[in-house]
């Protein structure tokens, strides 16, 4: 798989998504619905072994609680061989510090966890995760995208996996700084008008994102299509 290390400026960045075959990511509560089978989880777990770095918004620490951890044992065992943590650095995109420190990433799994906030972020909220976390403070009141990215790649990251939401994911595609998508479109419908999808945001007004098809396979009961990102 690639990595962009002819790009000194940020690292190689892929999304990775589950949506329903109507392109919802989730419900209208943003609850987490259960679209990957087990052939895409597994997938999923072998890309997060071979990532750097894990990063996903606030909005779905706060909805889903994930831990980010690689599961198979022999991944984490193979990452500690080749002298890594056996968790990538798990990465919350977060402007006001609102992480809890009881979330899972916290809790479970060894290995870094970094907490990207703005100057806006309340101080004291600041220290309290600093303890649990290494903090990079990028921007005003969002935080800001690009500035991390570089942060990232000058602290080693050169192979960064996006696991959502809607609202990083357009952030980062918005600002052409996404290499790859892979989405797995499973065998269910979701729907409702405002149930988050790949990309929410604002939406592009003119120039779309353009993409190139890298392949499309049958997976599970569903299709795994992976693209490559055109700017
Ligand atoms: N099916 C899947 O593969 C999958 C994966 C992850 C999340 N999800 C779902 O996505 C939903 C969460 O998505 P969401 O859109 O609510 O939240 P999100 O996870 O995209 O987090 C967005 C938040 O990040 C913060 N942020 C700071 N700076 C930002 C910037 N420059 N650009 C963008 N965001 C910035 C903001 O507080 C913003 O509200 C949940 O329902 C979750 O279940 C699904
Ligand atoms: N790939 C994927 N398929 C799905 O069917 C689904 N619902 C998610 N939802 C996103 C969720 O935030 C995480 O991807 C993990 O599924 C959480 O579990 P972890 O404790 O981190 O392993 N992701």
């Amino acid at each position: 798989m690639p990595d962009n290390q002819y790009n000194p400026t940020r690292p190689f960045v892929f999304i990775n998504a589950a949506m329903s075959a109507d392109g919802k990511i989730a419900t209208i509560e943003r609850r987490q619905t259960r679209i990957s089978g087990s052939l895409d989880f597994d997938r999923m777990d072998e890309l997060r072994a071979s990532s750097d770095a894990i990063m996903v918004g606030i909005g779905t620490i706060l909805s889903d609680n994930p831990s980010l951890t690689v599961k198979s044992p022999q991944r984490r065992e193979k990452r500690r061989a080749g002298g890594r943590d056996e968790n990538p650095v798990r990465i919350v995109v977060d402007s006001l510090a609102r992480t809890p420190i009881d979330a899972d990433i916290f809790k479970k799994g060894d290995g870094r966890r970094i907490i990207a906030v703005s100057k806006s972020a309340p101080q004291e909220r600041v220290e309290e995760i600093s303890k649990l976390a290494d903090i990079i403070t990028a921007g005003e009141t969002g935080v800001e995208l690009k500035r991390l990215l570089t942060e990232l790649k000058a602290r080693g990251i050169n192979r960064l996996m996006v696991e959502g939401g809607a609202t990083l994911n357009w952030g980062l595609i918005s600002q052409g700084l996404v290499d790859e998508i892979y989405t797995f479109i499973g065998n269910i419908i979701i729907g409702g008008r405002t149930a988050p999808t790949l990309a929410d945001g604002e939406g592009c007004k003119g120039g779309f994102c353009r993409l190139a098809l890298i392949s499309c396979e049958k997976l599970d009961d569903g299709i795994l299509v992976k693209w490559k990102v055109l700017n």
